[in-house]
């Protein structure tokens, strides 16, 4: 039997953030809030001759991930990959940062290269930051909780809390990461957007982030009715970093949300990526 091992990693939600520009990558990345979430990536490393990426959601599978295969790249080691995961990609859950870690805490057990749980943080950081696919998720999706990021990358000072409530997301379709991080425009509005202090519960995290989302200007038309809908219930609502979405908490969140798409009910993670098993 071929041996393989299995790990997974939470998403995470940013609900607002700022870019913070350091000398490397290690010291690059965002300040911001968001919620590490129950839902994120599952992944099954085997050693193979050549590396590749299965990206498998909702029965169907696509190849290749070039965050991924770069850390691979970057650890010297090659290996067979299959990510699971049922939330959308692209769409603001932080999978990205989630299949980097799942991935590298996986093949950190399988080819026994006793890397410390900061040193594979670090190194997913790295791929994620030089891919643009994120600043900041690693960073939280390390460890659970909703998440307030006082500095830049996987060593910054970062304060967690863990309400028990749900947070209900809907998502529209992807915006891609790289796309928005690339733009100095859209950069500057964010940077003036930011709200600086952290959220006290979740809808105090709805809440500042939709004020950042209005002042970014980033909220397109599809995500201003759903936002629209959740205000005229009192619905505390925002739009998912970066992705077409939206995510709400309370009451009657989830009827609301129910009326633009498939309703994602998202707990708040009480632990960071993790190995699940080896096998044989
Ligand atoms: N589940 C996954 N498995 C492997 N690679 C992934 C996964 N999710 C995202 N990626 C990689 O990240 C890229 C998308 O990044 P991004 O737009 O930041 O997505 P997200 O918002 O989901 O983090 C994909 O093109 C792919 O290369
Ligand atoms: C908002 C984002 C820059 C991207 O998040 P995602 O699209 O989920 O990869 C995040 O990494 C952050 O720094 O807050």
């Amino acid at each position: 039997m071929v041996r393989t091992a299995v790990a997974f990693s939470p998403g995470h939600i940013s609900g607002y953030f700022r870019r913070v520009e350091g000398i490397g990558p290690e010291e690059t990345g965002s300040v911001g809030a968001g919620v590490v979430i129950s839902e994120g990536v599952r992944s099954t490393v085997e050693k193979a001759r050549e590396t590749s990426v299965q990206v498998v959601r909702q029965g169907h599978a696509s190849t290749g991930s070039p965050p991924v295969e770069y850390a691979l790249e970057r650890l010297g080691v090659a290996a067979c990959v299959t990510t699971e995961c049922r939330l959308p990609i692209g769409a603001g859950f932080g999978l990205s940062a989630a299949a980097l870690l799942a991935t590298l805490t996986a093949a950190n057990r399988l080819f026994d290269l006793d890397l410390s749980a900061d040193e594979v943080a670090a190194r997913a950081h790295e791929a994620e930051v030089l891919h643009r696919t994120g600043l900041g998720d690693v960073a939280a999706s390390i460890s659970g909780g909703v998440v307030c990021r006082k500095g830049a990358g996987i060593h910054a000072d970062i304060t967690r809390i863990y309400p028990e409530e749900p947070l209900y997301a809907v998502s529209l379709g992807a915006l891609p990461t790289a796309s928005v991080l690339s733009s100095s425009g859209t950069m500057a509005r964010i940077a003036a957007a930011f709200p600086d202090r952290c959220p006290r519960d979740l809808a105090d995290f709805c809440w500042l982030s939709r004020g950042f989302a209005e002042k970014s200007r980033l909220v397109a038309p599809g995500v201003r009715r759903v936002l629209e809908a959740c205000d005229a219930e009192r619905v505390p609502a925002s739009m998912t970093m970066l992705g077409n979405g939206v995510f709400a908490t309370g009451g009657a969140a989830e009827e609301v949300l129910s009326r633009f798409g498939e309703v994602y009910t998202l707990h708040v993670a009480r632990r960071g990526a993790y190995l699940i098993e080896v096998k044989p």
